[in-house]
């Protein structure tokens, strides 16, 4: 454990460039935390540790920050909830952005928050594996880096995995997919209704994407069928002028949460009417107790309900089978579509790369529930897989960047290793 001591050391001391690299660029030792992924999470962190003056690097597999928001969201996308609730920490909105921000007004927010904190994320970087080294009690972090082909392994003592709950699209499989012959999409590739003009579009899923995709098609001349398979909470955004998800976090100050999701329904049930009579099953389970127990957002409407109740949108229920231009579904109709946009959701990534069964679950979320989910052994952190949208990255990032800067802060007051003893150690790898 010589090895494990003098590094720790280096660690705890170095106040130089924050990596250096050897073997001819193949082995990096990271003198701080590796954060993975540099979306609101990522960057949240890395502000935090900024402002405790631990050094870091941040590895991003895109080629810009927030790349969820920048390239896999549609154009007419705006914040569902207002600014306040998803800022992150330490740098509010400025006053004139709007109380729902445009996506590129939270992609500039986004910016501006990697400029003040001076955050330099390395692009193009993919991170394929991490693993914890028992024997020398770090970890190894392997990279691809897109631009050149070449793999990269970081050595490091703290891993902050903030590769968020969307990495990954969902695509079901379908019988007969094969066969049907259209154009077929995730909503995570669609931009607006413009190509789809005139056409008939199968939207699969009704969750916000799919409430959004389908009201954004009718503003296109297009005829978009909604497949709704279960059930789904529609909320209204606003209740007489105030944001509904403001108004329940609230009253969960004050009465329990079965108390609002009895308040919410009826103010949905005020507001917009029987759902369930247009196709939109409710689920047995309230709205906010849903989201707590399976991670399902209730969908915050934006109009997509009216265009239903007036017929510019047609619900449909669960797919049978695709085939030459037709889909058949459940109840037996069968209809000619012509392109279909599958908002079936997403998934983490993590099970993927981190090879780690004890924190994380196989579903790729922490297993501890909220707000316990952000720590894990051997220097292993998470931020952004609470389920709670940007106001929970915030949450987790205020704890970890707090509990790497302690760490940080006692040991480098402890100790001061030689100054060549870092060269020494890597050699030994
Ligand atoms: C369409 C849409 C709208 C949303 N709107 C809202 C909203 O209004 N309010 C709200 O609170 N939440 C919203 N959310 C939830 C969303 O999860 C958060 O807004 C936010 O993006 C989460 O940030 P994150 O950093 O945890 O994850 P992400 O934004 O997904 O960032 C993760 C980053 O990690 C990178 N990455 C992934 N895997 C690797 C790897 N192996 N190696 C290197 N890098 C990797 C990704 O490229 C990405 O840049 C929305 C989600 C979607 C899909
Ligand atoms: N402006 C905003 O704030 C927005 C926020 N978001 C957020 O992004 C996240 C992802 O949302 P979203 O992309 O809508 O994904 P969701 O996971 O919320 O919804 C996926 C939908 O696809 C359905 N589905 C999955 N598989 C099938 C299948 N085989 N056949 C039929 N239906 C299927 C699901 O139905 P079932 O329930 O039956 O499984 C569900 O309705 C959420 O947290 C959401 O709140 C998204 C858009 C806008
Ligand atoms: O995206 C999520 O999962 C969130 O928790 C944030 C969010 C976006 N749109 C919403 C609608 C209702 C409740 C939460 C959200």
């Amino acid at each position: 454990m010589d090895t494990v001591g003098s590094l720790r050391g280096f660690i705890a001391k170095t106040t130089s460039a924050n990596h250096e690299e050897f073997f001819a660029r193949r082995c990096v030792w990271v003198n701080g935390p590796v954060i993975v992924g540099a979306g609101p999470s990522g960057l949240a962190v890395a502000a935090g540790l900024k402002e405790r003056g631990v050094p870091f690097i941040v590895l991003e597999r895109a080629n810009c920050i927030a790349s969820l928001w920048q390239t896999r969201t549609y154009n007419r996308l705006k914040l569902h909830l207002p600014k306040q609730f998803c800022q992150l920490p330490k740098f509010p909105f400025p006053d004139h952005v709007p109380e729902y921000p445009s996506k590129d007004q939270f992609i500039n927010y986004l910016e501006s928050y990697a400029n003040h904190f001076d955050i330099q994320p390395q692009f193009n970087e993919s991170v394929q594996s991490a693993e914890y080294d028992e024997t020398c009690g770090l970890w190894r972090i392997k990279t691809d880096q897109s631009a050149n082909h070449r793999e990269v392994e970081y050595i490091c003592r703290w891993i902050v995995v903030a590769t968020g709950e969307n990495a990954e699209k969902v695509v079901p499989k379908f019988f007969g997919f094969h066969e049907f012959g259209g154009d077929i999409i995730h909503a995570c590739d669609y931009k607006s209704g413009e190509n789809y003009r005139g056409k008939k579009v199968l939207v699969v899923g009704c969750g916000n994407s799919g409430m959004e995709v389908s009201l954004d098609l009718c503003n296109y001349d297009s005829t978009p069928y909604l497949c709704v398979r279960s059930s789904v909470h529609v909320l209204p955004k606003e209740v007489l002028g105030k944001s509904t998800y403001e108004l329940a976090a609230l009253l969960l100050k004050w009465v329990s949460l079965r108390t609002v999701d009895k308040i919410l329904l009826f103010l949905a049930s005020w507001s917009l009417g029987n759902t369930d009579k247009y196709g939109l099953k409710r689920p047995e389970v309230g709205p906010l107790e849903l989201k707590n127990t399976e991670g399902k957002t209730p969908v915050l409407d934006l109009g997509t309900f009216g265009k239903i109740k007036s017929g510019q949108i047609k619900v449909v229920p669960g797919i049978k089978r695709f085939a030459r231009g037709k889909v058949a579904f459940v109840n037996g109709e069968i209809l000619e579509i012509d392109s279909v946009v599958l908002a079936t959701g997403y998934r983490s990534n993590v099970p993927s790369w981190l090879k780690e069964s004890e924190f994380f679950s196989k579903n790729g979320f922490p297993k501890a529930p909220f707000p316990n989910g952000w720590k894990g052994n051997a220097g292993l952190y998470a931020a952004g897989f609470t389920r709670r949208g940007l106001s929970g990255a915030s949450e987790d990032a205020i704890r970890v960047a707090e509990d790497i800067g302690k760490i940080w802060k006692e040991e480098t007051k402890q100790q001061k290793p030689p100054a060549a003893c870092h060269r020494r150690c890597i050699s030994q790898f």
